[in-house]
């Protein structure tokens, strides 16, 4: 018999309208169970989830879209009638859900298939039906369990799109993502979760102050050497990555290259990268 086990612990997050949240974390550290306490198919044992201030009620689920990380829509149905009918459920008159189905499906490449039946559909067609169905009544909260998962990069393109356009009216979106990229791209925010604790939790740029390391490209036509603001990590022919030494600023660095004679003719510090951050949070130092 195995004891009872703690998923998640002590987290805490707000979604604004308007902005993007990533939950990030590795396979098995809760982002699943997280969604699953807001959206009340689980109870936590302790704390509250509240979505615009009342917790998950049938009161307020018309307002909340959610593409769950297994995909299962009614498979003997129709394409047209599923979504007109999820549409109607959440508060769309008949004429209206069917208006936006049509014009949705018409927008992701599915035109023709409105009076498939979903089980002829391939995996990346039924997810963006599904996805269709959660944005159908541009809801306040939109939580997306990792919804570009398989998706070729022409569709994952047109999903994030989606997801930006949803954002740009409004919602408020929580996106479960493994995909780095999507988060430096979609999110203004992320949470990264390391066995249900948060290890990182703020702004990108904040994240990237915080875990990051500094480096600048420097491209100078001069020789560039040691100095006591920074050392040099790599060269390539006249592309430097400089290593500011700890807390030297941009601006003393670049005095220091014009002072000695370095021609500079390009001078970028460089964030690092959420895949970069990402990995680190889960290396053996951070534990
Ligand atoms: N129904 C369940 N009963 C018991 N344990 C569960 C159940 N669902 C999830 N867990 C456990 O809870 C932990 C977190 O699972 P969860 O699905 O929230 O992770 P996740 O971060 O969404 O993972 P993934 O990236 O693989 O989807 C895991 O250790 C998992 O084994």
């Amino acid at each position: 018999m195995v004891g009872p086990k703690r998923i998640i612990d002590n987290l805490s997050f707000a979604v604004d309208a308007g902005e993007t949240l990533a939950l990030a974390g590795s396979n098995g550290s809760g982002k699943t169970t997280t969604l699953r306490c807001l959206l009340g198919t689980m109870r936590p044992t302790s704390g509250r989830a509240l979505i615009a201030g009342s917790p998950f009620s049938p009161r307020n689920s018309t307002r909340v879209g959610y593409l769950p990380e297994e995909r299962g829509l009614y498979r003997k149905e129709r394409v047209l009638d599923v979504m007109s009918y999820f549409g109607h459920l959440k508060g769309l008159d008949r004429v209206r859900a069917r208006k936006e189905a049509v014009s949705y499906l018409e927008r992701v490449g599915l035109g023709d298939k409105q009076r498939s039946r979903l089980d002829k559909l391939s995996g990346g067609q039924h997810q963006k039906v599904q996805l269709g169905i959660a944005i159908m009544n541009e809801p306040h909260l939109l939580v997306l369990d990792e919804p570009t998962k398989g998706l070729d990069p022409i569709n994952r393109q047109l999903l994030m799109d989606l997801v930006v356009e949803c954002q740009a009216r409004g919602s408020g979106v929580i996106l479960v993502t493994h995909h780095m990229e999507e988060i430096e791209r979609l999110c203004q925010r992320a949470l990264v979760l390391r066995d249900g604790v948060a290890k990182a939790h703020g702004t990108i740029a904040e994240i990237q102050a915080a875990f990051g390391s500094r480096r600048i490209l420097v491209r100078s036509a001069d020789v560039i050497s040691e100095s006591t603001t920074f050392s040099v990590e790599s060269r390539q022919g006249d592309l430097y990555r400089l290593i500011p030494r700890s807390g030297a600023p941009d601006r003393d660095i670049l005095s220091e290259l014009v002072a000695t004679g370095s021609r500079v003719a390009r001078f970028e510090p460089q964030k690092t990268s959420m895949q970069e951050i990402f990995v680190r949070l889960y290396s053996e130092d951070a534990a």
